[in-house]
């Protein structure tokens, strides 16, 4: 279990996270959700060791690893930009980690990943000759075959379009369950978070809005924020989808009149 107690962090003088206090039960997919610069990718960085804090404890396993640093948490982040390696394949891209630490994960685990992530066809192929949603894949496989304690993601489907960001977001859920890994997302879209994960984390001016199951925040957000920033925000793409469906219903119904009145006519 992760455990992060009373967490502040400050740049310059100006408090980016007050009071943050927080459990994620192993196994979880959890998203931090929460408008741009409210501090989503500091909590992160936090967790994961490569920034510092400024207060509280973080706690993982009932060890305190507040001062432990990044490499010796055995945390790994997938990043935005995935940051994979151009000159290499994809298959050196994968193992590129288990160079100098091969006992880390057997060819098989290996294999078994690339088969999960459907990469099979594309260990040859150089990182610019992929699109955008194979290049997450590999981003993934690269950071499972290390066997992180707990998989980090930032904004892992922003990049994505339609299809294939539900693509991912099938494998994401799909590897957090098989393997049994603790996935702390990041992302500012509520769609995202509430369709992905077990556990939503809201944060909002330093703090934690709300932190629930999907349903939970839908049926009873928490605070007016929640309700502005998060519902409001489904509530618009909702409408428009619908909008879009009535004109083409009208559209569809409207022929298939004419279509009758020719009938009538001909006969
Ligand atoms: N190294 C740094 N030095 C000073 N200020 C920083 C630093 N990193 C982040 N900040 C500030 O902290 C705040 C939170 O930044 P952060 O990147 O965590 O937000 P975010 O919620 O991830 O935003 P976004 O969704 O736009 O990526 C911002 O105001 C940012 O300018």
């Amino acid at each position: 279990m992760l455990q992060l107690e009373h967490v502040k962090k400050s740049y310059d003088g100006v408090t980016i996270l007050e009071d943050i206090s927080l459990d994620i039960e192993d196994g979880e997919i959890v998203s931090i959700l929460g408008p741009s610069g409210c501090g989503k990718t500091t909590l992160l960085n936090l967790i994961l060791g490569i920034t510092e804090s400024n207060g509280g404890k973080i706690i993982f396993d009932g060890e305190d690893i507040t001062d432990v640093p990044m490499e010796k948490r055995g945390f790994n982040i997938v990043f935005q930009d995935y940051a994979l390696f151009p000159n290499l394949n994809v298959y050196k891209n994968i193992t590129y980690g288990l160079r100098n630490k091969p006992a880390i994960s057997t060819k098989e685990e290996v294999d078994e990943l690339i088969r999960l992530l459907e990469l099979e066809p594309h260990l040859e192929k150089k990182i610019d000759q992929l699109s955008g949603g194979q290049k997450q894949r590999v981003a993934l496989a690269r950071t499972m075959v290390m066997k992180p304690k707990i998989l980090l993601l930032d904004e892992p489907l922003s990049a994505l379009d339609g299809v294939i960001k539900e693509s991912i977001k099938d494998r994401i859920k799909t590897i957090a369950k098989e393997y049994h890994l603790t996935t702390i997302i990041v992302t500012h879209d509520p769609e995202e978070a509430l369709t992905l994960s077990d556990r939503v984390m809201i944060l909002n001016e330093g703090g934690i809005s709300q932190y629930g199951k999907p349903e939970d925040i839908i049926l009873a957000p928490a605070n007016n924020f929640v309700k502005a920033f998060i519902l409001n925000q489904l509530e618009i793409k909702k409408n428009n989808i619908y909008r879009l469906f009535a004109a083409q219903m009208a559209q569809t119904q409207m022929s298939q009149a004419q279509v009758q009145q020719q009938g009538m006519q001909v006969s």
